[in-house]
């Protein structure tokens, strides 16, 4: 049942049930102008990990083992989910292609750049630059074709303190009417940490308790954002894990997380976030070395004074197999895409030890496990 049209039904939808017929010949009665536009009205998405509880978290990664094992289920039949790609992607935009269809229903992908239109984020402006079309318009046309719409933002690159506040993605989800999944914003990779979720859990059983990750930087001339390793930090803490962390000075992550992270970590007795001065120190012990390549926020909008650091502080940051002999057993997790013999030599990321196919293998079930879960029953 739609939430969002109680009287008239279902919303006008290319997929749904048809329009009551009284909705039909008064279009703008009452309870459709509102619900079409309230705000707040949106149903639950995912632009953060923390959306979910922990009894939805534990349904979606229980679903996903499901699907995994081979359950079928088609609880998208007759649904459409819109993608709407501000930039690239591999592993997200397959696994979600593959998820949807599997699950019966169709998927409909847009490139920004070459399908549609550039399109302005911020309330109130005069449109006179170079977006002609606004997100209020966009989410709210999407949201009557689609059931729910995916959002891989691009951003600015400009000013952290700006790129942070994820604008662009809370603009979709204010203005659609169906639930909005955020697929790597500049803030984080709820997505990836689902993925990551549920091969931890694979590999160490369903209580991460105690379980000691080292989340480590690695060099790379084209760093990533720390969307990835914000979700994992905040993933692992939640999970009652030990986290250690090392970077060089300088690639601090956000301020904002960092306070959560402690927070998390002080809930759980099992788990704690501490921070080391090497990838090295983070390993000793570790159960799960979880490399990564972030770019320096202290640095952020600068790439070329970020590039010439990456230069200087390559070498101390390779993940070899000396430094994975220091930790307990340990397997590498990356989220990849990962840059070969700079960030993880070719030896520990081929060998046994390494966890990042199954890792990205598991962005389909656990996609799957989500979007079942975001559209069941309605
Ligand atoms: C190095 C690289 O390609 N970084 C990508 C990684 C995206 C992963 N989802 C980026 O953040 O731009
Ligand atoms: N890890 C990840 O999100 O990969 P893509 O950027 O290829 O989707």
């Amino acid at each position: 049942m739609s939430k969002f049209l109680p009287e008239a039904g279902k919303r006008v939808s290319g997929c749904g049930a048809a329009l009551p017929y009284d909705s039909f010949v008064n279009p703008s009665s009452p309870s459709q102008e509102s619900a079409a536009r309230a705000p707040g009205k949106t149903p639950a998405g995912l632009i953060r990990l923390s959306d979910l509880s922990d009894a939805r978290l534990a349904d979606v990664l229980d679903l996903s083992d499901r699907f995994k094992a081979g359950v079928r289920r088609t609880e998208l039949a007759g649904k459409s989910v819109g993608f709407l790609f501000f930039r690239g992607s591999l592993r997200t935009r397959t696994a979600f292609e593959v998820a949807v269809h599997q699950l019966g229903g169709q998927g409909v992908h847009m490139s920004a750049g070459s399908d549609f239109w550039e399109v302005e984020a911020r309330d109130g402006v005069v449109m006179d630059g170079t977006a002609p079309e606004h997100v209020r318009d966009a989410a709210a046309v999407m949201s009557n074709y689609c059931d729910a719409l995916a959002i891989r933002p691009r951003p600015a690159g400009n000013a952290w303190a700006v790129d942070r506040r994820d604008e662009g993605i809370h603009a979709w989800a204010r203005h659609a009417t169906v639930p909005i999944i955020n697929m790597e914003s500049a803030l984080s990779h709820p997505l990836q940490a689902l993925a990551d979720l549920m091969t931890l859990r694979e590999t160490f059983g369903r209580d991460l308790s105690g379980k000691r990750l080292a989340i480590v930087w690695t060099p790379s001339p084209t760093p990533a954002g720390p969307s990835v390793v914000h979700s994992i930090l905040l993933a692992a803490l939640r999970s009652g894990m030990q986290v250690s962390l090392a970077h060089p000075r300088g690639y601090e992550l956000d301020e904002g997380v960092m306070s959560e992270a402690k927070a998390l970590g002080a809930q759980h007795p099992t788990g704690g976030l501490e921070h080391a001065n090497t990838s090295r120190d983070a390993a000793a012990g570790a159960h799960v070395v979880y490399a990564r390549s972030w770019m320096s926020l202290e640095n952020y909008g600068n790439k070329t004074r970020a590039a010439s650091r990456v230069a200087t502080e390559r070498r101390d940051w390779l993940v070899d197999e000396s430094l994975m002999q220091l930790g307990n057993e340990a397997r590498l997790m990356h989220p990849m895409p990962i840059r070969r013999n700079l960030e993880v030599t070719d030896s520990v990321l081929d060998g046994p030890r390494s966890l990042v196919y199954q890792q990205a293998a598991n962005r389909l079930p656990t996609q799957k496990g989500l979007l079942s879960l975001l559209l069941r029953g309605q």
